[in-house]
């Protein structure tokens, strides 16, 4: 149903945005300044900064020592502190970043070109940030429903796994988990990994090859609406070709026609992509089948779609 309360202006998130994009956050973090100490460190406008610093105090974000901004407890644990339970990390910052893309729907409807976002490492780090943010509440439970309970002895391929939350949660189960990812983002990511059993992390690119093998799961996870039905009937045909008969195939992915957020989210990856949507139950159980998989089934675990089919 048509929802007119749905239509506001997302202002704490552009303002907080704005300061992570400027720099006042960083800068307040190592240093509490006045504001015209902190305009002068970034090289910004008095006036406007005072504005934003103001609304920032009034949403909790910033508070004052005598004249000088500093960050509250609430916002350095939100923003620095992983063990923080209101811990998001800069993972709002991908959200603030397709708002850049989304307010070219117009253009898109018009050319049906996409406005694909900047890949510099700045964003790549907050993709990273966001995918992990968003999949770390419900991947304890997909990883168990995946592996059925039990990791111990399996082989785990994660496909497209680079903000490595699934992976984890595969491993804290005894998996042995090898994780696919773009060059630039293993890259990023692998320092994280320091110290970290049974991870390992393989740069390349799943529409050329996958690992050898053989797995005894292939996970893929958010992989599937990035690209069109070509793209996912090749990655499907290679996922069963590294696993032996018998062996289980899940994707985690939003599945058009089952709920109004995949309908949606189908806009954000024709804005994003050039080929890349959300695909029916259907379409998935018809390009699985053509791979060599059987028993196609959707099952809702975590707060996620997960289809799972098993190599003929
Ligand atoms: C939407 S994220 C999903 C991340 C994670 N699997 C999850 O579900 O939270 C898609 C991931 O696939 C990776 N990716 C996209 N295209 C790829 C390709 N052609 N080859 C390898 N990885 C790719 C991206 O870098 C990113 O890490």
């Amino acid at each position: 149903m048509p929802d007119e309360t749905a239509f506001v202006v997302p202002q704490e998130l552009l303002i907080l945005g704005a300061a992570v994009k400027t720099g006042m956050l960083e800068a307040i973090k190592y240093k509490p300044a006045t504001v015209e100490e902190l305009a002068g460190e970034i090289s910004a406008d008095v006036r406007a900064v005072w504005v934003v610093a103001e609304a920032l105090i009034a949403l909790g974000y910033l508070t004052k020592q005598g004249e000088k901004l500093r960050l509250t407890k609430e916002a350095e644990d939100m923003l620095y502190n992983p063990e923080a339970q209101n811990y998001t990390g800069f993972s709002f910052m991908h959200r603030y970043n397709v708002i850049n893309s989304w307010v070219h729907l117009p253009e898109v409807i018009r050319t049906g070109r996409p406005r694909p976002r900047e890949k510099g490492p700045e964003n790549i780090k907050y993709f990273m940030a966001a995918m992990s943010h968003s999949a770390r509440q419900g991947a304890p439970a997909v990883a168990g429903f995946c592996l059925e309970g039990d990791g111990k002895g399996k082989k785990v391929l994660d496909v497209g796994g680079g903000p490595l939350t699934y992976a984890r949660a595969f491993a804290s189960l005894g998996a042995r988990v090898t994780v696919l990812d773009l060059p630039e983002v293993v890259e990023y990511m692998t320092p994280f990994l320091e110290g970290t059993e049974g991870i390992e992390m393989i740069p390349g690119d799943f529409n050329l090859a996958l690992p050898p093998g053989p797995f005894d799961l292939a996970f893929l996870g958010n992989v599937c609406h990035i690209y069109g039905e070509h793209e996912n009937r090749e990655l499907f045909k290679k996922a069963a070709a590294v696993l032996a008969p018998g062996k289980k195939i899940a994707v985690v992915d939003f599945v058009r026609g089952t709920n109004p957020a995949a309908a949606v989210f189908g806009v954000n990856m024709l804005i994003s992509t050039s080929n890349g949507g959300t695909w029916t139950f259907e379409q998935y159980s018809a390009w699985l089948g053509d791979a060599g998989f059987e028993g196609v089934e959707l099952s809702e675990v975590g707060g996620r779609q997960v289809l799972t089919a098993k190599k003929r």
